[in-house]
């Protein structure tokens, strides 16, 4: 390599490794923004606000609120806009929208999540996982005693918490799949949603297909308390042992939790669910490119990943090679991906 080349990247990690040292800044700054409303009170205000106005809004200590405000303009979350030849106000951006508590695309429940010590503990013991002699059990375990769903059970708050991350989630990628593969459910009468959590993702497809029969399937304690809908029918039970009948069962964020052997046990009883001529099964998962460098949302899928390893026992993202597989394993002969403005994908089989 040339000289210059070296020093660009001698460069390069010189900022990249304080990116690592401080890596978690950035994730507590924006929980911080969320907890106090930032968000929600800058875009309610309609025009750029100045600093005195939010503090005296939001109750908060000037100076400390201007410096969360200047790391978050520098992060481009919120844009700083002059209000006359003085005064400079802070406007929402589209990412600050996804910060507000109930906005359209918040993402808010899954940065609280993601941020809370439940879930961040299990990262400290992913060294652990990934030793020859490592630990048989996964972080999640190891940090909190019980296994995910076992601690979901016995902690409703948890299981609350858990729920609304994944449901803002599901809000933006079922519109996703709606504008981006309506095909995918013509013909489809009834619809089961295997581990449909509260029932978020069956009651939008419902809305965009109102000729769908919806049936919102997932552990007993956890469609007992999913709210009741007139056009969904909730149904308690267990994935592995028998899974509601319909014409096609759609499993979102549910295979990536288990390894390949689960996986086709699960898809094993989707095909039992389904008519032998015309069922199908809707995979929504994420379709890993391994030789996609610079592809952003591919990274994404990478962190994801991650996460499975953190916090489930076997789980982790797949390739399509993986989930050709998977599916043929599990008796699906045809399947095709579709790609959707999401990190998942949509896989029809
Ligand atoms: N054995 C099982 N049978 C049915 N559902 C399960 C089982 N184990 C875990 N789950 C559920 O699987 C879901 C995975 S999280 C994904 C939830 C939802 N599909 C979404 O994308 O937002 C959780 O709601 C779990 O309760």
């Amino acid at each position: 390599m040339e000289v210059s080349g070296i020093e660009e990247e001698e460069a390069r990690a010189e900022v990249d490794i304080w990116n690592y040292v401080f890596g978690y800044a950035k994730i507590a700054v924006v929980k911080c923004a969320i907890e106090l409303g930032i968000a929600d009170v800058i875009e309610n205000y309609g025009s750029p606000m100045p600093l005195s106005e939010l503090a005296t809004a939001l109750r908060c200590e000037p100076s400390r609120l201007h410096r969360i405000m200047r790391f978050m303009v520098h992060d481009r979350i919120f844009k700083q806009e002059p209000i006359n030849q003085h005064t400079v106000g802070f406007s929402s951006t589209p990412l600050s929208r996804r910060l507000i508590k109930d906005g359209e695309k918040s993402m808010a429940p899954f940065i609280l999540l993601e941020s809370s010590p439940t879930w961040l503990a299990p990262w400290h013991s992913l060294s652990a996982r990934v030793l020859e002699t490592g630990n048989n059990i996964s972080p999640f375990e190891v940090a909190n005693g019980k296994d995910l769903w076992s601690y979901a059970e016995a902690n409703p708050d948890f299981r609350e918490l858990f729920n609304n991350a994944t449901g803002c989630d599901a809000r933006l990628t079922v519109q996703a799949t709606i504008e981006g593969c309506p095909e995918v459910f013509d013909g489809v009468e009834s619809l089961v949603d295997v581990g449909g959590g509260n029932g978020t993702a069956l009651s939008l497809l419902v809305k965009a297909f109102p000729w769908i029969r919806g049936i919102n399937f997932d552990l007993p304690h956890v469609v007992a308390v999913a709210p009741k809908s007139g056009s969904i029918e909730n149904v308690g039970g267990d994935m592995f042992m028998s899974i509601p009948n319909a014409d096609a069962a759609f499993l979102m964020w549910i295979l990536h939790d288990w390894d390949d052997e689960e996986c086709i046990k699960i898809l094993k009883k989707c095909r039992e669910a389904i008519p032998e001529d015309k069922g199908k099964v809707i995979i929504v998962e994420a379709a890993l490119e391994e030789d996609k460098e610079d592809d952003e949302l591919g990274f994404v899928g990478l962190m994801l990943d991650m996460a499975m390893m953190a916090h489930t026992d076997k789980g982790k993202e797949r390739t399509l090679k993986e989930w050709s597989y998977v599916l043929r394993q599990s008796g699906f002969t045809r399947f095709t991906v579709n790609p959707i403005r999401a990190v998942q994908s949509v896989i029809e089989a």
